[in-house]
């Protein structure tokens, strides 16, 4: 039955068979009237406020009524299995429902609800079961059925993943457990399944409400109780239901758990806390793409919920800390900074995720220049149009009128668009139609949402406090085999893998959404006017815009609405809409987590998927975004971005291997046969070894003369500290300079063209930056032992793949004083040598001299400028 057409009294009857308690679901239907969904939303927003006692109501094994906690008393911490030993053979002797111990059938229990049900629990399963005394008696598989019955029943899948297991085995087993997998692969189900087994409490730390938000309402509508306390819980009532263990699962920021420690500490007691799960667990990590100081305090939770501590626990209560990106560093930080026990069980599973095309398309120019060229292939794609001529002429006609600075003309773009056509119509009627309500509203509304309104500012962080802005589809569909097999290391059977991506890349990218991620607020303004003023439906989304204007934004993206979504990283965490076909970058991202975060939102249904760096911008070296670090995070970012660099840079590996090497893991495919690298193959190998000698060994004669000047400064200027900024140091473009000077073949070889071949020379450790600052692109050049070597070796030749800036500046060779003015680049041999013979031949004209204008006396500094003119 389609959820939309659903009478009031199917709505009811859905959200009884969901566990909800009547009264609850009359007074949702009453407020929201009859959407499923909305009613769903509601209660769980704790919206209803009746005056009824709604513990005292609670006879549901997943919910804990005052009075039966009360006699429940102090309860015996046990195990899973022997939770499942007693779920066997029913004993009809027990009052009480809510001991962790008095175990029904899942799927009996798992009809409780937040607010309790006395529907869900027929009086049969008040059962009490004598345990087995030999734990050795179950076999691993009880709990492995046990737990396949739940995914059938509740979460519509056959069959826990290979690393869904292993994690469940490590919670079994009482261990602290990190699990990493890739985007999308369902790791939310290792720290839910606890709770459905059990009947006890899982507490789950997440950095972001919508988070939080989105899975509650998941679980319910999978009959699961749970609930999300903090700032965005917006029913008072809800924290203490929870402490009374009312809810299965328990979804906090990490703020709200560490107020919360003594109250957690007497439910372990009452109900018992099956795990304490810490989503997006990398957040932990300084050395982290998105670190938040808060999640660092967690360590507190090992020591606050150990036998220690709790007299009453036979067993520490395992941590699990879950996430999709964490280099090796990360891992190991994230342990210790949880404080997690020695024998922790770490969970890897592949970070391949076989179904996504990564590739990297550069330019020269500026990533806020050229929306015409960049954008034309998406315009198609959208509107249908295989005819793009009057589209292209309306574009070009739009940007000489448009307000905003988006339009400066590409000068060399390393892929040129195709051909244009100039044959169909295209009207901007046409672009009317398509476009969504809020791109409408955006654009009536151009004075609140302009360009100008917004500073050029950037998101850094998702803000924890993105209160109801709800993310996340919910359609139950399980993940494409495609996905599940990646999971299985063993029995892998490299060819028909291989085969098998073959056949996906023979099929067409299918239609789907996009995500576009950009790295100022000012630019998803302007990239979404762009694309709406052409018929795509689009929609800026940043962190500053209004709330209603992002609700509305998630919503007509998950309701397949909107078609392009301009986002800046607050478009982020927990978006898990199955259909999303690309994924585009456009610009830099600030490290390869956070763009493997990113990029992993496409593809989730296993369909052939496109993430693409755009247009990366190859004149200018990528910044960090502003955000307030110290100084070992800026060095850490820096080195972050330089990875991310790297990765544009590249033109002869793999791309998925490059990034799930970064990670730390072996790709045993060799080669993904998607990417814009297998597919195309690398260019052709040049051999350097006259180019790398001539560098090597300006770095060397430099860096020689430069250990002289390195003492007398320090003295002088501050006594015993290092004064490195005095010393001339071998600065890569200075002494590209040198051998341009010195060398006549290379006069007008282009910077880019060195950068490039210093970076490869780094990369294979034959020089080190000899600055302690960090750097994206090598600076201060210095030679290595290996370096010296290479040296010496004069005879071998020395094979280089050019990067991407070699091939682009030796596909754009231009003489070097085309970007000079009069006054600049006297420095540089070959400007001079060209204006020194246009001046004997007489076409040389000095620049007319800048007309002075009169300073303006209202102002300070035209105050002062007439003050400093009047002085000369
Ligand atoms: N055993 C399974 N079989 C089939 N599909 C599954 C299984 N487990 C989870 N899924 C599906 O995988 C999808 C992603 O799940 P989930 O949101 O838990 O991923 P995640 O790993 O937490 O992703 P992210 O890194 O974005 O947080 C969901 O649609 C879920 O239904
Ligand atoms: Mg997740």
């Amino acid at each position: 039955m389609e959820r939309g057409k659903m009478t009031s009294d199917q709505v009811v009857a859905e959200l009884i068979g969901m566990g909800f308690e009547f009264d609850d679901v009359k007074e949702a239907i009453k407020a929201v009237g009859p959407s499923l969904d909305d009613a769903v939303e509601f209660i769980l927003n704790g919206c209803c406020r009746k005056s009824r006692n709604v513990l005292g109501s609670s006879t549901s094994s997943l919910g804990g009524s005052t009075s039966s906690k009360k006699s429940a008393g102090k309860m015996r911490q046990l195990s899973i299995i022997e939770h499942l030993q007693c779920g066997r053979k029913p004993n009809k002797s027990s009052k009480f429902t809510n001991e962790p111990h008095l175990v029904m059938p899942s799927s009996v229990r798992l009809l409780g609800t937040a607010l309790g049900s006395k529907e869900s629990l027929p009086e049969t399963s008040n059962a009490i079961i004598p345990c087995y005394k030999d734990e050795d008696d179950i076999g691993r598989s009880d709990w492995e059925m046990e737990v396949k019955n739940i995914l059938n029943k509740h979460f519509g899948h056959s069959f826990l993943k290979p690393f869904q297991k292993e994690a469940l085995a490590a919670w079994i087993a009482h261990k602290d457990s990190l699990v990493l997998a890739a985007t999308g692969s369902g790791k939310s189900l290792c720290f839910q399944i606890p709770a459905l087994l059990t009947g006890k409490v899982v507490v789950v730390i997440s950095p972001l409400i919508s988070l939080m938000h989105d899975q509650c309402l998941m679980l319910a509508k999978h009959g699961v109780s749970a609930c999300f306390l903090g700032s965005g819980q917006i029913d008072k009532s809800v924290e203490e239901k929870a402490m009374n263990g009312i809810y299965g699962i328990i979804y906090v920021c990490p703020e709200t758990v560490l107020r919360l420690i003594g109250s957690l500490q007497r439910l372990a007691e009452s109900r018992g806390i099956a795990l304490f799960a810490i989503d997006e667990g990398h957040c932990v990590s300084k050395w982290g793409h998105d670190f938040r100081p808060d999640y660092r305090r967690l360590s507190i939770l090992r020591e606050s919920f150990s036998t220690e501590n709790l007299k009453f626990l036979k067993f520490d209560i395992p941590l699990m800390a879950l996430t999709a990106t964490a280099t090796i560093r990360v891992r190991d930080d994230i342990l210790k900074s949880l404080c997690m026990s020695m024998d922790s069980k770490i969970i890897v599973t592949s970070f391949f995720r076989p179904n996504l095309c990564f590739s990297v398309k550069h330019s020269r120019t500026s990533s806020l220049s050229s929306y015409e060229k960049d954008f034309h292939e998406l315009i198609e794609i959208y509107t249908r149009k295989k005819k793009f001529g009057k589209a292209h002429q309306l574009m070009s006609k739009n940007l000489e009128h448009a307000p905003d600075n988006t339009s400066r003309t590409a000068t060399c773009d390393m892929f040129e668009p195709d051909t244009i056509d100039d044959d169909d119509a295209f009207s901007e009627s046409d672009s009317e139609v398509g476009m969504s309500n809020e791109c409408r509203s955006a654009s009536s509304k151009d004075k609140k949402l302009s360009v100008e309104y917004l500073e050029d500012e950037c998101d850094v962080f998702q803000d924890t406090d993105d209160l109801d802005v709800s993310c996340g589809e919910f359609s139950g569909q399980s993940t494409a085999k495609i996905l599940n097999e990646s999971d299985s290391t063993d029995a892998y059977d490299l060819q028909s893998r291989s085969e098998e991506r073959l056949k996906l890349q023979l099929g067409p990218l299918e239609e789907g959404p996009t995500i576009i991620y950009v790295p100022t607020r000012k630019e998803t303004l302007s990239v979404a006017k762009f694309l709406s003023r052409f018929g795509v439906k689009s929609a800026a989304y940043n962190a500053k815009l209004p709330k209603a204007h992002l609700r509305q934004v998630h919503k007509e993206f998950h309701d397949n609405i909107l078609q392009v979504v301009v986002a800046t990283i607050a478009f982020g965490m927990g978006i898990n809409k199955l259909n999303v076909r690309r994924i585009i970058h456009y610009g830099w991202p600030q490290s390869l987590e956070a763009y493997y975060q990113e990029a992993g939102r496409a593809g989730r249904d296993g369909k052939l998927a496109d993430c693409a760096v755009l247009y990366a911008n190859l004149t200018r070296i990528p910044t960090l975004l502003p955000s307030q670090r110290s100084e070992e995070q800026t060095k850490q970012a820096y080195k972050m971005l330089s990875d991310c660099f790297r990765y544009g840079m590249h033109t002869s590996s793999c791309r998925a291997k490059m990034l799930v090497e970064y990670f730390g893991q072996e790709f045993v495919q060799k080669k993904c046969f998607l990417c814009d690298i297998c597919t195309k193959g690398p260019p052709e190998a040049h051999n350097l070894k006259k180019e790398v000698t001539i560098l090597m060994q300006a770095i060397i004669s430099h860096n020689g003369q430069n250990r002289f000047q390195d003492v007398s400064y320090n003295d002088a200027i501050e006594p015993g500290v290092s004064c490195r900024r005095f010393v001339e140091k071998s600065n890569l473009k200075r002494l590209i300079s040198t051998i341009r000077e010195q060398h006549h073949e290379f006069i007008s070889s282009d910077l880019l063209w060195w950068q490039g071949l210093a970076r490869v020379l780094e990369d294979k450790g034959f020089i080190k930056d000899g600055d302690d600052k960090a750097h994206v692109q090598i600076k201060f050049p210095e030679p290595t032992e290996s370096g010296l070597q290479l040296l010496r070796s004069e005879n071998r030749p020395f094979y280089v793949y050019p990067e991407a800036d070699m091939m682009l500046s030796m596909r754009n060779r231009k003489p070097y004083s085309s970007f000079a003015e009069w006054g600049k680049g006297w420095a540089d041999p070959e400007i001079r040598r060209q204006r020194l013979k246009r001046k004997r031949e007489g076409s040389w004209k000095r620049p007319k001299e800048r007309k002075m204008v009169k300073p303006d006396m209202k102002t300070v500094r035209g105050r002062l400028v007439a003050k400093i003119l009047k002085r000369r």
